[in-house]
């Protein structure tokens, strides 16, 4: 899909993790454009940089060269919302309070932050709950706040580290279709990191294949098919079938790679 905008550019990126055993070049050389309002998504063996590039982009780590550029068209905005892989919701606010914690650190008006925050937590499926305190609510629930309140905050973009790695499959497929349906609204330039080439497939219109060892981009593969997405459906269809074919070729060889350099610094550890 060609996107008329430009919302994230990085250009020659890299990092270099300096440690008592050495150098670490956690990314080398990355350069990618990802448009506004695409859903992108990075994967990749353990160890090849996603969370390091994710990082940089939320400015929560420098590089060590090159450069990035988020575009941003309203200054009233925060320019991201990341979401982790642990919860990390606040222990001692209700689920409203969660949801609409970045709108009251912006001064919005108590009404119109719970109008908002009220509309996402509809749509996650959680009104019941609205009152409720993290501690009554499964992992699943918790993990479910967390992505309102990363949409209720409406950055300019979002950010997820394997928002959905830690939970049983049938919460991750329900979140899936939650977060589709809630990205499908509002069209936010999406950075996705996660394990998973079907989730990858569900979510994303590219997906970037990172390599270890140093931390680079093997291939960007755009994923065509058809939107609104029906995860049930597309998951039988042949498109889907050949795209994870070759995105697991590309991944397999990787995997294998990087296994391969660990297994050899352990044992020169030794
Ligand atoms: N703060 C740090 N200090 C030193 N090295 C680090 C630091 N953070 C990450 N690294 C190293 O940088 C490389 C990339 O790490 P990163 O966490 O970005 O990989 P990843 O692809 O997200 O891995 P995973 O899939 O296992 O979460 C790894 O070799 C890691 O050990």
């Amino acid at each position: 899909m060609a996107y008329e905008k430009e919302s994230i550019s990085v250009t020659n990126l890299s990092k270099i993790f300096h440690t008592t055993s050495g150098e670490i070049t956690a990314l080398q050389d990355i350069s990618l454009s990802i448009g506004e309002g695409e859903f992108f998504c990075i994967v990749g063996p353990s160890g090849c940089g996603k969370t390091t590039l994710l990082r940089i982009l939320a400015g929560l780590d420098s590089s060590s060269g090159g450069t990035i550029s988020l575009k941003t068209t309203n200054v009233d905005r925060p320019i991201n919302s990341m979401v982790f892989q642990e919860q990390s919701i606040f222990p001692w606010m209700t689920v409203i309070d969660n949801v609409s914690y970045g709108l009251r650190m912006r001064n919005i008006p108590k009404k119109e932050r719970y109008e908002i925050a009220n509309h996402y937590i509809e749509m996650i499926g959680l009104s019941k709950f609205t009152h409720a305190y993290p501690s009554q609510l499964s992992g699943g629930m918790k993990q479910r706040v967390s992505v309102a309140r990363a949409f209720a905050n409406d950055p300019e973009i979002l950010l997820m580290d394997e928002p959905f790695g830690a939970l049983d499959e049938q919460n991750r497929i329900l979140l899936q279709h939650e977060l589709l349906r809630i990205w499908e609204e509002a069209r936010k330039t999406t950075v996705f990191i996660t394990h998973s080439i079907d989730e990858a497939l569900c979510l994303g219109d590219r997906i970037m294949v990172m390599s270890a060892n140093p931390g680079m981009i093997k291939t960007i593969i755009t994923n065509d098919l058809p939107r609104p997405r029906k995860i049930s459906e597309i998951r039988t269809s042949l498109q889907y079938n050949q795209l994870f074919q070759s995105i697991w070729q590309i991944l397999r060889d990787e995997v294998t790679n990087s296994k391969a350099n660990s297994s050899t610094e352990e044992k020169s550890n030794y």
